[in-house]
């Protein structure tokens, strides 16, 4: 079986609300039977009804296969008693066709394979008993005719809702697994791999429009001692908190990203370096000026250290990055807990 498709509720809940259609459209077909002065079908629809009814409470109890055995029970002997009662062309046959997609996305591999032939077996089964035994109750050419139709809307629209639910399921899917893919978990900013594409996009967009882009790599200091200190979870916290500090210091179109365990990188358009310093200087003052309350009854002082560079005309990112990062080594080696901003690498610390 596919666990992960049963596990998903939203699949349950169109298989729960698939139930409210199949029971309403029975309920039609009771009309219809009376009327046709057909009480055996039409009694087959109360039966009917009333599995629904019980397979909608087991989906709600989320006791998914009894509303699945229920479904299927009715199915099958639906499709059996109205070909058998009134003929091939009444069309009831084609509601065994609804199992082709249900089988698909349930069933893997040889179980998949047995219960499609199993399954295609049967149909050719009711048909060929068409010919060898007429129907036990025939009904009129016009009221087969209108039921035949009818039988058709009904599983054209079962089918069409089908479609778009697994249209819309793909699409949720692909959603998550982008997010998934891009998105750092602890504290939801971009991840390094989708804050590198980000920035290498603005850089382009950059040197197309020649506006000034800056770029701030910003490190907690001593974090190992607060780990160590405080334990893990609290470094965990730290990292959360400064995450929310800084998407509540910066503009909604900085590109904020964590580009390594303490370590963040953020990437700002439209902006130049004098005016980067002031905004490192604001994140570094407001991260250090934080209350990090603590379970051993003081604060904990947590600072950052900060490096910035500007970017210059055709430069790629990893050239940028490596003068923002000569700029961090400045302001952890000058004491930490504070801002460097570097238009050029000083001389003694170039290394290629
Ligand atoms: N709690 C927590 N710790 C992490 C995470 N990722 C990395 N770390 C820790 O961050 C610490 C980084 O330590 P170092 O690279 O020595 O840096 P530091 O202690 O901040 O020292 P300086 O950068 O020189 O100020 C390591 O102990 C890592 O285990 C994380 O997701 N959660």
């Amino acid at each position: 079986m596919e666990r992960s498709m049963h596990q998903r509720p939203e699949f349950w809940r169109v298989a729960q609300r698939t139930c409210i259609i199949a029971a309403a459209v029975d309920i039609a077909f009771f009309g219809i039977f009376l009327y046709l002065n057909s009480p055996i079908l039409a009694w087959v629809n109360v039966v009917s009804v009333v599995m629904y009814a019980v397979a909608y409470y087991a989906y709600g109890k989320r006791m998914n296969g009894l509303g699945t055995f229920l479904v299927w029970t009715e199915v099958i002997v639906h499709a059996t008693l109205g070909t058998v009662l009134i003929g091939w062309d009444s069309g009831f046959h084609y509601y065994l066709l609804m199992f082709i997609p249900a089988l698909a996305v349930t069933m893997r591999g040889t179980a998949a394979v047995v219960a499609l032939v199993a399954l295609w077996a049967f149909y050719l089964a009711l048909y060929f008993l068409d010919f060898w035994q007429p129907p036990l109750q025939p009904i009129g050419a016009n009221a087969l005719l209108g039921i035949h139709i009818f039988n058709v809307a009904v599983v054209f629209a079962m089918f069409s809702y089908l479609g778009f639910f697994y249209a819309k399921s793909i699409t949720s899917a692909n959603r998550k697994l982008n997010r998934l893919a891009s998105v750092d978990e602890l504290t939801q900013l971009y991840n390094r791999r989708q804050a590198r594409a980000l920035a290498e996009t603005e850089l382009s967009r950059a040197d197309r429009t020649s506006l000034p882009v800056a770029l701030i790599l910003l490190d907690i200091d001593h974090f190992k001692l607060i780990n160590d200190v405080y334990g893990h979870d609290k470094g965990d916290h730290v990292l959360e908190y400064i995450a929310k500090i800084m998407k509540g210091e910066l503009r909604q179109h900085d590109i904020i990203g964590r580009w390594g365990g303490e370590e963040f990188m953020i990437l700002l358009p439209e902006t130049d370096l004098a005016h980067a310093e002031y905004i490192g200087e604001r994140l570094r003052s407001a991260i250090s000026s934080y209350a990090w309350g603590t379970d051993l009854g003081h604060d904990l002082q947590v600072t950052a250290s900060i490096g910035i560079s500007q970017h210059k005309e055709n430069e790629t990112l990893n050239r940028l990055l490596k003068r923002a990062d000569t700029a961090l080594y400045m302001s952890k080696s000058e004491g930490r807990n504070r801002v460097t901003a570097i238009h050029e690498i000083p001389k003694h610390l170039v290394t290629n």
